[in-house]
């Protein structure tokens, strides 16, 4: 059976099909020699073999660089191998990956759903769309309907779960090779299996495999296809949010965790090619590297996010370091050195440390006295606080304020909590209603502009470069600072000079 999805290679150089790659990145792809020696000379050669995949007892398969890499360059281009709803979620369309909205028929409120299979889809184009082409008529065939109505607004519909690792196993007979490419990533399908979710898909996936759609997969087989998505697939959003969905990018699979990462990637185009683009330049020799964890996060959250989902323990720079580059982002003030009359105590100001932060049990001592705490402690404490920020309503600044001041003697500034209340508050001001920039007070909008100075000087060092974390927040500042300067430059405060001269400085200072 031909595979509908299959990305039917095209030579750089004419486009007509080809089947030799290039020798090096093996990512570009030819119709003769010619055409590859033209390539080369018309300019492959400076893109090629920008990284190759080693493999070591401790990162397993990873990428590295094999010449230095500038600062924007784009690393990687691929295509999705295989993609489809995430585990759990809102109703999306199995055709586009669209979230659906419900429609009114006869008094009632539901989903357009597939004339055959009766999933929610957006209408009888997606029907046709490739990607659910051949699932729905193997569920036709097998009269499995799908049950999913609408009940309330981002309800998270279990279902779901079955769809994309159904997806991989077709493949083993629409495109065996790229099938094979797939199962054989790294899984962690025995640390899974112990898991409850895996309790789940054990009763749920594989009958729906085996029982329901007759295919002929062995248990382990089912559960590694979904086990891979776990540890390989990509969330994938379009610009606009209305489309979200996973999706596994084999090469870029190769690429290894870092909580101090050089690169991001980007979604392009209605196909949703991943781009990979150097946030820093990298150095010939240097993995290349992506964030699979919150980079805002503390080094216990973050260390403990990927041993539960990634099952590995990250022993990167950034987890070494007690500090964190000096952030401070995990750690609280010693509540001895900065106890009742701190102001008068010359240790004013001591974090509390962990005495080894590659070990999440160990102990965590005052960097001035000999104060300890339990690493438990630490959890309940951050856990505590973790919780009281949830609470606050995401509409009211106020409450962000009152979080920030409320804990100043515990948190020092650049704490992860803080920081996110600190974020909170720069989406807020400027973007919120009743407080768009116009709206805002002289003090509120001096207070966006030194909040975003205060984030960018944390992202500078936990993502630097061309990060995604540092270029939202240069937007936000730009923009304040925009209105600021046409404010003190209507006011007199400012020539038209003065006003030029600001602008200019934010632009080379960043
Ligand atoms: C997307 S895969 C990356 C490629 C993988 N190393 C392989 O051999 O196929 C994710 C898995 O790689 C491993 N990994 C990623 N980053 C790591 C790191 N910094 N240290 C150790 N293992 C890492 C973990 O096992 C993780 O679950």
């Amino acid at each position: 059976m031909e595979y509908p999805f299959r990305d039917v290679p095209k030579c750089e150089v004419c486009q007509k099909p080809a089947s030799q790659t290039c020798g090096g990145c093996k990512i570009v792809y030819y119709c003769s020699r010619a055409h590859q020696k033209l390539g080369w000379r018309e300019g492959h050669k400076f893109k090629c073999c920008a990284f190759k995949v080693q493999y070591s007892d401790s990162l397993g398969r990873h990428m590295v660089a094999t010449r230095d890499i500038k600062q924007g360059e784009m690393i990687l281009k691929e295509k999705p191998a295989v993609l489809g709803p995430r585990m759990s979620a809102p109703p999306h369309c199995l055709g586009c990956n669209r979230k659906l909205q419900p429609q009114k028929v006869n008094e009632k409120w539901d989903y357009y759903k597939c004339s055959s299979c009766k999933w929610p889809m957006c209408g009888p184009k997606c029907e046709q769309s490739e990607h659910h082409k051949i699932e729905c008529e193997l569920m036709t065939d097998r009269k499995y309907k799908c049950n999913i109505s609408y009940e309330c607004e981002e309800k998270r519909e279990a279902a779901y779960c079955v769809i994309t690792p159904v997806r991989v196993l077709l493949m083993k007979e629409t495109n065996p090779l790229q099938y094979e490419n797939i199962i054989n990533l790294q899984s962690h399908l025995e640390e899974r299996m112990s898991t409850s979710l895996y309790t789940i898909l054990k009763a749920n996936l594989v009958t729906f495999v085996v029982q329901v759609l007759g295919l002929r997969f062995d248990e382990e087989t089912i559960l590694k296809a979904a086990s891979v998505l776990d540890t390989n697939a990509f969330d994938v959003r379009s610009p606009d949010g209305a489309k979200r969905f996973r999706a596994i990018y084999v090469t870029a699979s190769m690429m290894n965790h870092s909580c101090r990462s050089n690169t991001r990637h980007v979604f392009l185009g209605d196909d949703f090619k991943f781009a990979l683009i150097a946030t820093v330049p990298i150095a010939k020799g240097e993995l290349i590297t992506a964030t699979y964890t919150q980079s805002l996060y503390g080094t216990l959250d973050r260390r403990r996010h990927l041993k539960t989902n990634k099952y590995f323990d990250c022993e990167c720079i950034r987890c070494s370091d007690p500090t964190e580059f000096g952030t401070y982002l995990g750690n609280i003030y010693c509540s001895v050195c900065n106890g009742p009359g701190a102001e008068y105590n010359v240790s004013r100001g001591a974090m509390m440390v962990s005495t080894d932060p590659l070990d999440e049990t160990s102990s965590w001592k005052c960097e001035r006295c000999d104060h300890t705490l339990l690493s438990k402690q630490m959890f309940w404490g951050n856990n505590a606080l973790k919780q009281d920020l949830n609470r606050l309503d995401k509409s009211k600044p106020r409450d962000f304020e009152e979080f920030i001041d409320k804990y100043k003697q515990t948190l020092h500034p650049n704490n992860h909590l803080v920081v996110q209340a600190k974020l909170s508050l720069v989406q807020i001001y400027g973007n919120v209603k009743g407080y768009h920039l116009s709206e805002l007070t002289d003090d509120l909008l001096q207070r966006k502009l030194d909040l975003c100075q205060e984030l960018l000087e944390i992202a500078d060092k936990l993502e630097p470069g061309w990060s995604r974390f540092r270029g939202t927040l240069l937007l936000d500042y730009q923009a304040a600072l925009a209105v600021q300067t046409k404010r003190d430059f209507d006011a007199g405060k400012l020539t038209k000079t003065g006003a030029q001269v600001k602008s200019v400085q934010f632009t080379c200072g960043n």
